[in-house]
């Protein structure tokens, strides 16, 4: 197995090290260093997903990706494009890494450099902090809870910031309460090397919101890194996709544009298999079902599992297609029923559209997208009451028929509150004005409805035509 492999193979190495150089040499050089760079500084603003660009030549997973790469050339130009961190690889033999590189990168660049390695010794702590780590990575899963209290604790002594990596709920929980401040997701099980891109859906939402949430691994796509925005991550640790691209500062202009700029497209009232996957393959991030009988888009919520099951995208899951979020609309329900709903068709998210209350958000077991209706400025107030217990903001044309109407809400208030808190625009948008909606509200998404509709029912080519058209405003707002 890869990771009792490595671990060997570190422990011979670390026992060779440890007979060339003594623990009390390192101490001394570590102590001779002058004080780490900040590393929770370099994750701020908090909203934004911010980048750790990692310097890797090969893995075990891939083989080679970039055995000619430039270590330090490298890094200077993630630095020079607006990575927040530099993570090096130091094992050897797996990941054709080394200690040169991080000292060499670490002279190089003026932002945090943490060392990528399997560490389970006090002596590899030491040797990080002489070669000039600001971070190092601490692995769950190598380490025991004794193991890794004192490796953090050993690590924080030295002023250094752990990054502590978990692969499970059970690892994410132990993690928390060893004290982690900086909690990384890693997609890739590091046994198998299989990925689970749903991992960091499932596991962000029992992390404290006081931690720096790294997403690790798999990171290639404008899709992946839209996702990623949705679940709050304040970092994303990539590699082979920077490594192997022909145009590594475009790539990560793609990266931090993506997780950062781009608008997140919900589209709502589905009850077809059909329009589920003409959603799915226009590249829509979220998918709504309303649970409010009186509506004409009103679906059952017993029947979503059966109508997931008839979506081909469902039905045949294609490794490398990450499916959206899901998210289901209530109004005025109970906190009971709606959480038992939440749990039997696997949704993501929960939607309130009613009257409910801050109180009662707080009641539902699901980050929770509260609807509100704008009518004038002093409205604005009601946003900060919601804010703090919810996930995100939807900002409706005020209808007495809750949401749905088609009608445009007041876009210079739409704008007000997105300014203050990420909100999703909703209200009578189309194909044509979702370009004007973008471009005057700054909306972090959209909900559309009645909009890619035809005869009140959803038309595959009008959802095909907004999605065209909401990514191609954006490009057009990243170019200005
Ligand atoms: O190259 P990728 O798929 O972008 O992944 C980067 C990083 O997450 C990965 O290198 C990594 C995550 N955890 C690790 C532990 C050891 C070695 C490597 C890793």
């Amino acid at each position: 197995m890869f990771l009792d492999k490595i671990v060997n193979q570190t422990r011979l190495d670390l026992a060779q090290r440890k007979i060339e150089h003594p623990i009390e040499e390192l101490q001394r050089l570590a102590f001779e260093q002058s004080s780490p760079r900040d590393v929770l500084e370099a994750f701020e603003p908090r909203d934004q997903v911010h980048l750790i660009a990692e310097v890797k030549r090969a893995s075990p997973s891939k083989g080679l990706l970039a055995p000619d790469l430039d270590p330090v050339a490298t890094a200077l130009l993630y630095e020079q494009h607006g990575a927040a961190m530099i993570s090096v690889l130091t094992e050897p033999h797996f990941f054709l890494g080394s200690p040169e590189y991080l000292t060499a990168i670490k002279h190089a660049v003026s932002i945090p450099v943490l060392r990528k390695d399997f560490i389970i010794d006090d002596y590899q702590v030491y040797e990080a902090r002489a070669w000039g780590a600001d971070a190092i990575l601490l692995i769950c899963a190598i380490l025991d809870d004794e193991q890794l209290r004192h490796l953090l604790h050993l690590a924080h002594s030295l002023r250094m910031r752990a990054l502590v990596e978990v692969h499970s709920r059970a690892e994410a929980q132990r993690a928390v309460d060893a004290g982690a401040m900086i909690i990384g997701v890693n997609s890739r099980d590091l046994v198998t090397f299989k990925m689970n891109p749903y991992l960091i859906r499932e596991i962000r939402q029992m992390l404290p919101a006081n931690r720096i949430i790294v997403a690790e691994s798999g990171i290639h796509s404008p899709a992946d890194v839209r996702r990623l925005a949705r679940y709050d991550v304040q970092a994303m640790l990539v590699g082979e996709s920077l490594v192997v691209s022909p145009d590594m500062p475009g790539q990560i202009r793609m990266l931090l544009h993506g997780a950062n700029r781009t608008t997140q497209v919900k589209i709502c009232g589905l009850r077809d298999a059909e329009h589920i996957d003409a959603a799915i393959e226009a590249g829509a991030d979220m998918l709504g079902f309303i649970f409010h009988a009186p509506s004409q888009r009103y679906i059952a919520p017993e029947r979503i599992p059966s109508l997931l099951a008839a979506s081909n995208h469902y039905a045949h899951i294609d490794e490398g297609q990450v499916l959206p979020d899901l998210v289901g609309v209530f109004v005025n329900k109970e906190a009971a029923y709606i959480n038992d709903v939440a749990e039997q068709a696997g949704l993501h998210y929960i939607q309130l559209h009613g009257t409910e209350t801050p109180e009662f958000c707080q009641q539902i077991k699901r980050p929770v997208i509260k609807a509100l209706s704008l009518t004038d400025k002093a409205d604005l107030h009601q946003l900060a009451d919601y804010q703090a217990v919810t996930w995100r903001l939807l900002i409706d044309t005020p209808t007495p028929e809750w949401g749905g109407s088609g009608r445009t809400s007041d876009w210079d208030l739409a704008y007000r509150a997105a300014q203050q808190e990420k909100i999703l625009l909703a209200g009578g948008l189309t194909v044509g004005n979702v370009a004007d909606a973008i471009q005057q509200v700054h909306p972090w998404g959209l909900d559309v409805s009645s909009g890619v509709e035809t005869d009140k029912r959803k038309d595959v080519q009008k959802i095909h035509a907004f999605l065209q058209q909401v990514r191609q405003s954006e490009k057009d707002v990243a170019l200005k």
